[in-house]
C-alpha cells in the first residue's frame, strides 16, 4: 500500500509512528473505519453515513418547511447563509491575497445571500464591489442594498469585461442563481454569466454554480467551474459534479427534527464554526 493510501487511512499520530525510525512501539497496522465519496474520491474517517445530496424539489421543500413549520423568517436564514459564505471565502481566499472581490447578485434569495456576504466580507477586511444587474423591488432586498451602501460598499452598474475584471479583482462571488434556477439564462444576466465562464479569476459559488442544472450539474462545456462551492443547508445533486478545490457546507440552522425527516446526515460542524469542509 502506498504512502498516499496510508495517509488517507491512518491518523496523523499513527503515520508519525509508522514513519519515525526512532519509534520503539509495536504498531498494529489496523486501518481505521472509513468511507469514500465515490465521486470526489475523498476519504472520511469513521463509519458515518454520507451527507445527502438533495433534488431540486427536496431543496425547495426543506426551505419551505423552515419558513412555515419552523417559522424562521427569510431575513434570519439569509443572514446566517450569507455570513457562512463570507466565512468559507475567508478560509479559502484570505483578504491578504484576495481583498478585491466582485460580488455578483441575482434577483432571488441567492442574490440576497450575496448582499449579506458582501457586507460581512467588508467587515472582515475585504473590499467587495457589488454587481446587481436587476435589483429586486421588495423591502428585504432594498434593505440589504441600503445596508451595503451605508457600509460604503461600492457597486458597479455595468458588467466588467474579462480584462477589466482581471485587473480590478482577485475573486468573484457568484450569487446569481440558487436552487430555483430554470435554464436558459435570461438576457439581463447573460453578460455576467459569460464573464464567470471566461474569467481566470477564482469563483466562489453560493449554493449552486450559476447556470448549472440544479440536479445534473454542468450541462455545457463552457459552464463555469468555481474553485469554491458553498452548499447551503445541504448540498444539492449538482454538487456531485463539482471538481473545484474547496467544497464547504454552510447555513448552520437546520433543526435536528428536519435533518431527521429528510435524512440529511449533515456532517458535524467543528466547534462553533459556521461552515464545514465536505
Ligand atoms: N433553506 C435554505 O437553504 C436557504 C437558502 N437560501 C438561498 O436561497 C436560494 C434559493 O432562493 P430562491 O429565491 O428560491 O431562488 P434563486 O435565488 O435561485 O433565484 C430565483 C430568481 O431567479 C430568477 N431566475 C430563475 N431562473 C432564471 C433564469 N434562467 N434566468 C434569469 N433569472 C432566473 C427567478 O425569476 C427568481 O427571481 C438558495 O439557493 C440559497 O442560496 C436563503 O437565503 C436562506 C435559506
Ligand atoms: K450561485
Amino acid at each position: 500500500m502506498s504512502l498516499l493510501s496510508w495517509q488517507r487511512l491512518a491518523s496523523p499520530r499513527t503515520l508519525f509512528r509508522l514513519l519515525n525510525p526512532l519509534t520503539t512501539h509495536s504498531i498494529k497496522l489496523k486501518p481505521r473505519a472509513f468511507h469514500q465519496n465515490p465521486l470526489t474520491k475523498r476519504f472520511y474517517a469513521g463509519d458515518k453515513k454520507m451527507v445527502k445530496y438533495l433534488t431540486q424539489s427536496e431543496a425547495i421543500n426543506v426551505d419551505q418547511e423552515l419558513f412555515t413549520s419552523y417559522r424562521f423568517s427569510v431575513d434570519q436564514l439569509m443572514e446566517l447563509a450569507g455570513l457562512s459564505c463570507a466565512h468559507a471565502v475567508a478560509k479559502c481566499f484570505p483578504p491578504e491575497s484576495h481583498s478585491r472581490v466582485l460580488v455578483c447578485c441575482g434577483p432571488g434569495n441567492n442574490g440576497g445571500d450575496g448582499l449579506v456576504c458582501a457586507r460581512h466580507l467588508s467587515l472582515m477586511g475585504y473590499k467587495p464591489v457589488i454587481y446587481y444587474p436587476k435589483p429586486t423591488p421588495k423591502p428585504l432586498y432594498e434593505a440589504l442594498s441600503h445596508q451595503c451602501q451605508m457600509m460604503e460598499i461600492c457597486a458597479v452598474s455595468e458588467c466588467p469585461s474579462v480584462e477589466v475584471a482581471a485587473s480590478q479583482y482577485d475573486l468573484i462571488v457568484d450569487a446569481l442563481f440558487g436552487f430555483s434556477f430554470k435554464p436558459p439564462v435570461r438576457a439581463d444576466f447573460v453578460s455576467v454569466v459569460e464573464l464567470m465562464q471566461q474569467t481566470k479569476l477564482p469563483i466562489a459559488s453560493v449554493d449552486i454554480p450559476s447556470g448549472w442544472d440544479v440536479e445534473k450539474g454542468r450541462v455545457n462545456e463552457c459552464d463555469l467551474e468555481p474553485a469554491l462551492l458553498i452548499s447551503l443547508t445541504a448540498p444539492k445533486l449538482c454538487a456531485r459534479h463539482f471538481r473545484g478545490e474547496h467544497h464547504y457546507l454552510g447555513g448552520r440552522f437546520v433543526p435536528p427534527a428536519l435533518q431527521r425527516k429528510y435524512e440529511l446526515n449533515l456532517p458535524v460542524y467543528p466547534g462553533n464554526e459556521l461552515c464545514v469542509k465536505l
